[in-house]
Parts: C-alpha cells; structure tokens; sequence
C-alpha cells in the first residue's frame, strides 16, 4: 500500500499572485469547484487579510466546498489570523496557514526582528490558529536561504504549538534537487517531534526547478506539495500540478506515494484557468499544452500508428486530452457535438447553452474545415463566459484597411438590450475597432495589454485574442476567439467591458449607464 502524498492547490492565492492574474469572487468559486472536481486535497483559496474582496472570496469559496479543505494565508499576527478564521468558518474542512520567515536577510532586511522573535511570533500565530481549527500549517518563509539549525529550532517550537503541517518553501527558487531533497531529510531527522506533523514543500520556479525540487522533497519525505494550475504564481511561478502529479503516475515505479487527484480533470481545470486569467497555456507545456499529445514529424507518427507507446509515456485520455483526432465538422449534429464535449469534461447547464455553442460551433465550421479540442474548449468557455457577464454584446462590425488610408471601423452592439453603433478611425484595423466600441460604452478605460495566439495552426486557425483593460484601480482581462483575429479582438474587448461592469465599476458609471443609440 502507498502513501497518499497531500496535494495543496494554491492557484487563487500564490496563482493569483501572478502580475495581472487577478481573478473575481465567481471566478474563484468556479475556479475552486473545479480544483475540488479534480479532489484536490486543500484549496488555498486567499489571503483574507489582503483586503475586503480578498476575504469575500475566501469565505464564498468556503461556503460551497465541502470535499476538500479549504485554507486561507495569514501573517503570523492576531489581525490576520482571525481574518482567516472568520473567512473560512463556514467550510466544513478547514485550515489556517500561517507564516513568517526565517532566513537572516529576510528577518534582518525584512522583518527587523531578532531570530528569538520571530520564534516566538511564530509559536503565538500557531497557538492562537489553534484556538480556531486544529488543522494549522506553517510555514517558514524563505526556508530556502534559511539556517538549517535556526529551522529545526523553529520548526521543533510550531509542532510543540500545535501546527500540524510543516511547510518548507524555496520562496525565491534558489534550491538545487539534490540539495533541497537532503534539506527535507535532514530536517525530517533531526527534529524530535517531526512525526507529529505532515512535512510539506512549496517551491517557486525562478530556475525553472519548482517541480523537480518538490519532487525531490517528496522523495525525502515531504507528504505535501504546494502547486498551481499551469504553474501560475509570484515572478516565475510555482510548482505546476499537472506536471507532479502526472510525474508521480507516470512513474509509479519510482515513487512510493501516489496522489488522490483525478487526472482527467487535469485540462479542462487548466483551461478554466488560463481562459479566467488571460495567461495562455504555451503549446509546449507538458501535460497540458496544445502540443504536448501532438506529433508532428513522419519517423514519430509511424511509430506511434504503429505501437502508441513508442513515442507516448502517458494516455492523452487520462489527462482530459482525447486520444484520436476530432473528426467534427460542419455536417456534425448537436447530439455528435455535445457527446464530444461531454468526453472533454464539459456539461451544460441548460439547452440554451448548448444551442447558443452549437450554433458557434456551426458558424466556426463554415469556415475552417478542421475543428479541434481546442477549438471546442475555446468556443465553450466563450459561451460558458458571455452568460455569466453579458451585459454588451457584438452584433455586427465592419473594419476597413486600405494602404494610405487610415483605418475605419463601424461596430453595432447592443447594450443593456439596446441596439447602438458607432465607427471611428484608428492606427490599425483593431486600434479602429476598440475605438468604435469606445464610443458606445466611452468606460475610459486604459488598454494595458493585447496578444494574439493562435489556438490551432494553419491560416484557417482560431485567433485567441487577450485584452486587458483598467479603470478606477480595477484590472480586468477579456478573451475572444474567432478565426478572424479583428473579430476575436472585437470579442475580447467586449468580454473584457463585460468584465469590468460585472466588477461593479461601470455601474457607477453615468456614462455606461446611458450609453445608447
Ligand atoms: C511569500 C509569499 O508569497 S507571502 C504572501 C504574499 N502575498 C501578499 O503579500 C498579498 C497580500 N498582501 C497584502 O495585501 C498586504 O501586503 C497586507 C494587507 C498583507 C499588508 O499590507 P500593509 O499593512 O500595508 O503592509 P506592507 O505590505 O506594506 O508590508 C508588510 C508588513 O508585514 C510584515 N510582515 C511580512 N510578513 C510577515 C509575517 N509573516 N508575519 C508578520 N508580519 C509580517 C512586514 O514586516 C511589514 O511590516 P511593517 O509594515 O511593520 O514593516
Ligand atoms: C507563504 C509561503 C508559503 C509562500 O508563498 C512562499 O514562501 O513562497
């Protein structure tokens, strides 16, 4: 029998954490219901203490999980950890995690505190978390850079106080594997009442290392690894779930532990993510990359058509991936179509879901031939998303390029209902296009990203376009995708209008309130 190795989740807190990853209070329940579909075993689900719409989310998050458990950061002071406890009172399962760090620059640069301090700011956080949950973590930030021996005397303290998980984490991605896999047993060793907690990692990829680190922490004994979907996280990012877990089954042989996750929620959780954050997937990301199933040279799809394992070291299936290339086209039934996305991990909610994507997927299918995996995922999170916010919607727009002539745009969108259209000139066809809708919804906002990508490859590919717009201290990204990338940037654009209205700042708004004909 194999040891069950703990997998901490901590996308919308450290995921969040992500320049310009910032998600909303549905977005995280959609997000943490989606982690707990995949049985991840803890959900940190914020920082409570952050601000007020920090711990609204944390406690809405807290209100509709019940499988996993469910954890909010705290410094290690009164005010924050009684904010943690308050925001996740209403899970079943709970945890506060509290931190402080330990190594010399951070608790001499940082903190200015004396080591003893920190000890004793430490042992005071963990007794009064205890007074909320008996499930506590802490945490020594930095542990990376800090001194074994000073780690051992704190470590050995917070267990007397009742913390129940130990976290070890390379806060700044500084470790080696080897080196940090002989942290984890020597600390494991040394410390006399380690048995009494679960030794966890939580490890940032600042040299690309977060996973093989966690990896070889566990290999020494930690029972615990914090992770994110797609590796989201502060700089560089964090341990990327995917990525461990499909390590630890893929090579089973070599880990004595497994995990309880259910792999095949692994791509539809990941698109979920990278569609509410904006961050596209890059192809190449393992696990859930667009390519990372795909085989493209001749030596390599002979092998595989002749024996899949030749070029194959896991299933596409196990991860949500479909194995055999979509044969779905514009002769395809809604019946072929919803089966395909049931298989994808994806169910609607109602009939009018599935008929307003169905009747995407056919229009997507007039024109380009080939529908891929992506395609649907894209066109589904785009209907799943319009639902939820729409309050503006594209009806119709017109861009013109001519060689010296400036571009011009004419857009209609119909706004709270309303049919309403502008045009306007710009620097470039899209410039015209945000220009136009500008003048329908005028939100001022500022632009302060645009990228394209494309989802599948070819001219008749999906654009996947990122807009990412803010106002009055509240960013927001939008996404559109259509095989026109004027039209995919019209789309994103809306979406990201959408996004800031349903946040609450147009509302206020006289001038979005009166937009009209
Ligand atoms: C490694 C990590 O990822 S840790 C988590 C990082 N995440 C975040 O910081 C996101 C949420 N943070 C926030 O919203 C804000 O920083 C808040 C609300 C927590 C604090 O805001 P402010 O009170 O304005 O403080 P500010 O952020 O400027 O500075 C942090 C303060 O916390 C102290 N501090 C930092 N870590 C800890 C800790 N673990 N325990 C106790 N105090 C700490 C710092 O020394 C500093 O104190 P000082 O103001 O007395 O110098
Ligand atoms: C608070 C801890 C776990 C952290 O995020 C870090 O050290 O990176």
């Amino acid at each position: 029998m194999k040891d069950t190795l703990i997998i901490f989740d901590t996308t919308l807190r450290d995921g969040e954490q992500s320049p310009g990853a910032s998600m909303t209070q549905d977005e995280k329940v959609r997000i943490a219901k989606a982690l707990e579909r995949m049985k991840v075993d803890v959900i940190e689900a914020g920082f409570a203490a952050a601000s007020n719409g920090d711990f609204a989310a944390v406690r809405a998050v807290a209100q509709c999980i019940t499988e996993s458990v469910v954890c909010s950061l705290a410094r290690a002071n009164a005010a924050d950890i009684t904010k943690a406890a308050e925001a996740i009172a209403p899970a079943p399962r709970k945890r506060i995690h509290t931190f402080i760090a330990t190594s010399p620059i951070h608790m001499e640069k940082k903190l200015r505190m004396h080591p003893d301090q920190v000890v004793q700011a430490a042992v005071g956080a963990v007794k009064l978390a205890r007074t909320f949950t008996d499930d506590v973590e802490f945490s020594c930030e930095d542990a990376g850079r800090s001194e074994p021996d000073f780690l051992c005397r704190i470590i050995e303290a917070a267990i007397d106080a009742g913390a129940r998980t130990i976290n070890i984490p390379d806060t700044v991605g500084y470790t080696l594997p080897h080196m940090f896999g002989e942290l984890i047993r020597s600390l494991i060793e040394r410390i006399p009442n380690a048995h009494k907690a679960v030794f966890s990692v939580h490890c940032h990829n600042d040299l690309g290392l977060a996973v093989a680190n966690s990896l070889a922490a566990a290999l020494n004994g930690a029972r615990q690894i914090e992770c994110t979907i797609n590796g989201l996280g502060e700089r560089a990012g964090n341990a990327a779930l995917e990525e461990i877990v499909m390590a630890i089954r893929t090579r089973a042989d070599v880990f004595p532990f497994d995990t309880r996750i259910d792999t095949t929620q692994i791509v539809p959780t990941s698109r979920l993510v990278s569609g509410i954050t904006g961050f596209p997937v890059q192809p190449n990301k393992a696990i859930v990359g667009a390519n990372a199933f795909a085989h493209e040279s001749g030596i390599h799809q002979d092998g595989v058509l002749k024996h899949r394992q030749t070029y194959e070291i896991m299933r596409a299936e196990d991860v949500g991936w479909s194995a055999n290339r979509l044969v779905l086209g514009k002769h395809s039934g809604r019946a072929a179509f919803r089966a395909r996305l049931e298989e994808l991990g994806y169910t609607f909610k109602s009939d009018a879901e599935l008929a307003e994507a169905f009747a995407r997927f056919k229009d997507l299918a007039d024109k380009k031939h080939e529908i891929f995996d992506e395609d649907l995922q894209a066109l589904v999170s785009e209907t799943q998303h319009a639902q939820a916010h729409e309050r503006v919607q594209l009806l119709e727009l017109e861009a013109m390029s001519k060689t010296g002539v400036r571009p011009v745009a004419r857009v209609a969108l119909l706004v709270d209902g309303q049919r309403c259209e502008a045009q306007a000139q710009g620097d470039g066809p899209v410039d015209a296009v945000f220009a136009a809708i500008e003048n329908i919804v005028k939100t001022g906002a500022k632009l302060l990203l645009f990228s394209v990508n494309n989802i599948t490859t070819g001219t008749d590919a999906q654009g996947e376009v990122t807009v990412r717009l803010a106002r009055e201290g509240r960013t927001v990204n939008g996404q559109g995708a259509d095989t026109d990338i004027v039209i995919a940037s019209a789309k994103a654009y809306v979406n990201a209008v959408n996004r800031l209205s349903a946040a609450s700042v147009l509302r206020a708004h006289p001038q979005f309130e009166s937009a009209g004909p």
